[in-house]
């Protein structure tokens, strides 16, 4: 079966309206499973917060009066709680981050399962249309990011407003008119954010978009490096790498830059807040309406003020960024699953009878693919599909594996309704032997073994000499161990092919899909191939796409497809007296082979 070029590389993807409050609210209940540890957490940060606020206090009474009254002896008691009390704060913040790191990691951990397991529930549409490196992004680099905003921001940000409140009341305490002054700066700080983050929010996602397809892009070429250096295309795949990359550094860029004007904001106004109270303080201290311990500790109070807010402003961008990520997750966990109907059932196995009553299906429901599809195979019949390409011979085989469903018409297998069966225990019974065979980085045996896990090392090495493959495996210098690299890329394609034709034996499918598993492969190995084939197709319905008739001329039944239409329906020798379609590719191919 063909690969569909995926079309997220063609277009950008849309940027959809940020929903932040449903994606924290969505978050929490994920972290809310921890309550335990949050609470702890909690607990560590209102220690840790009024261990801050009781600090520049202390200080303040040493200096009224201790260091102004000259008196050592009650200093050093003092100083030995100061000192405690700097030593317990660093002991709420060490536990309260230890907790909060566990409770960030368990909810990562949970997220990425969720999502790796919803990616296989998902119908195959779906992949269809994305790209695996743009999928690949989601649980990599944007759960990373929810991790990193968990691990940390979290608390600063509840710390940060527990401290700013705290500070506030006291700053009130002592001198209300002073904490008016400092307050001046909070809507100056505000309007200077609203600008900011109106810019960075749009930023943070679109980066996380096009980084998204940053990625999907060089998966995409990495896994393409053989096609790209035959055509000679490296300076086109260079200069589109190249405006990939400068969309992701553009919009990192200006979220960067834009991120980093709110900490430079947040120094001006620290610092001006720290004037003003130091000018106004001092005129109060010199008509001693005020003590210099009372303006030591406003000071000290003023910077906790812009610290949190400070903290606050930063941490603001993070999280956006988290939610940015988390969004684009839970998009993923929000992708329709594929469902059964109610009345499905678990087949336990299939005969293999297999009929289309007038089955029409279009993809984007508005061009026709497959248009009034109607045959019956019987089991153990093998069905052959030839037609041009873009016919709908995959789509058959597609609508057959159930990965897309019909329009309109029905579809039985074993005289039921195929919609009537559960999908997984439908294709159980079902083979798959693909042009582009697919193996997984492990050992032959494993791989084979994918066919039915449960099946013996002995019946592994059957299956293999049923497909041929036995003698190659054996002489390979750690036969059935030898470890495959990713795709098998250590071995022929022909080789791959016989692997994944002893797959197919040993899960013992009822029906057989089988795409051209023999072209593009030199004759000695398509003969082993074919007689593999042949054991293999022996006794159960196939579907056979083929586009060399000569490998499908003991077919049971051919079916000539033209634009999604049977045109003619026989086997070869009937076809060829009709002297239709068929007749015509026959011929041609007999000609093109003779002069090759
Ligand atoms: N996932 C998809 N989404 C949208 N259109 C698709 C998809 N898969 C196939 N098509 C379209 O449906 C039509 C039939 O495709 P199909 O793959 O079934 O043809 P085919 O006969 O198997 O071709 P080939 O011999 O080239 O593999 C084509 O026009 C194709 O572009």
């Amino acid at each position: 079966m063909r690969k569909h070029i995926s079309k997220s590389s063609q277009t950008n993807e849309k940027v959809n309206a940020k929903n932040w409050w449903g994606t924290i609210l969505r978050l929490w209940s994920y972290l809310s499973s921890n309550k335990k540890y949050l609470l702890l957490v909690l607990l560590m940060v209102m220690l840790s917060s009024a261990f801050s606020l009781l600090g520049p206090f202390l200080v303040g009474m040493a200096i009224d009066d201790f260091i102004v009254s000259s008196d050592p002896a009650g200093f050093i008691p003092l100083l030995i709680g100061l000192g405690l009390l700097y030593f317990l704060n660093s002991a709420a913040i060490w536990f309260q981050n230890y907790w909060m790191i566990g409770i960030a990691q368990s909810t990562v951990y949970k997220l990425r399962n969720e999502l790796f397991q919803h990616f296989h529930k998902i119908p195959i549409s779906f992949f269809d249309r994305k790209q695996s490196g743009e999928l690949m992004s989601r649980v990599t680099n944007d759960i990373e990011n929810v991790s990193t905003t968990l691990n940390s921001s979290l608390i600063q940000i509840f710390s940060s407003l527990l401290i700013l409140s705290g500070t506030i009341c006291v700053m009130f305490w002592l001198s209300p008119l002073l904490t008016f002054i400092t307050m001046l700066i909070i809507p100056i700080m505000f309007s200077g954010m609203k600008w900011i983050t109106n810019r960075t929010g749009k930023l943070f996602k679109q980066t996380q978009s096009n980084l998204g397809m940053l990625n999907g892009y060089i998966e995409e070429i990495v896994s393409g490096q053989k096609i790209v250096k035959t055509f000679s295309q490296e300076n086109r795949v260079t200069s589109e790498f190249l405006e990939k990359n400068n969309n992701l550094k553009a919009t990192a860029y200006w979220a960067q830059t834009y991120s980093g004007f709110i900490p430079k904001l947040m120094n001006v106004l620290n610092n001006l807040s720290f004037a003003v109270i130091a000018l106004v303080g001092g005129l109060f201290v010199l008509n001693g309406d005020i003590t210099v311990g009372v303006i030591v500790i406003f000071t000290e109070y003023a910077r906790q003020f812009t610290r949190p807010l400070n903290d606050l402003a930063n941490q603001f961008n993070t999280l956006l960024s988290a939610v940015a990520g988390a969004e684009r997750v839970f998009e993923i966990l929000d992708e329709t699953v594929e469902k059964d109907s109610n009345r499905a059932i678990d087949i336990q196995e299939v005969k293999g009878d297999i009929e289309f009553k007038n089955v029409s299906f279009s993809y984007d429901q508005k061009t026709p693919t497959l248009e009034n599809i109607s045959f019956k195979a019987n089991r153990g019949d093998t069905i052959a599909l030839v037609g041009p390409t873009g016919a709908g011979k995959t789509t058959i085989m597609n609508i057959i594996a159930r990965f897309y469903h019909y329009n309109c018409g029905e579809v039985y297998i074993d005289d039921k309704e195929i919609t009537s069966i559960k999908k997984e225990s439908l294709r159980r019974q079902m083979g798959f032997v693909l042009q582009d065979p697919f193996l997984f980085q492990g050992t032959i045996l494993e791989n084979i073994r994918y066919g039915r896990l449960d099946a013996s090392d002995q019946e592994v090495e059957e299956a293999a000499k049923m497909a041929n493959a036995y003698s190659f495996i054996i002489n390979l210098p750690n036969g059935f161990d030898t470890v495959l690299d990713h795709d098998g890329s250590g071995i022929s394609q022909g080789q791959k092919q016989l692997l994944s034709i002893a797959r197919a034996i040993l899960s013992r499918p009822a029906i057989l899909l089988l795409d051209e598993a023999t072209s593009s492969i030199d004759t000695v190995t398509e003969i082993k191939i074919q007689q593999a084939l042949e054991k293999l197709m022996k006794g159960r319905t196939c579907f056979v796409i083929a586009h060399r008739l000569n490998t499908i001329q003991n077919a049971d039944q051919i079916l000539v497809l033209k634009q999604g239409e049977i045109i003619e329906k026989g086997t070869h020798d009937s076809l060829l007296k009709e002297k239709g379609f068929y007749f015509n590719l026959y011929h041609t191919q007999l000609r093109n082979e003779a002069i090759s």
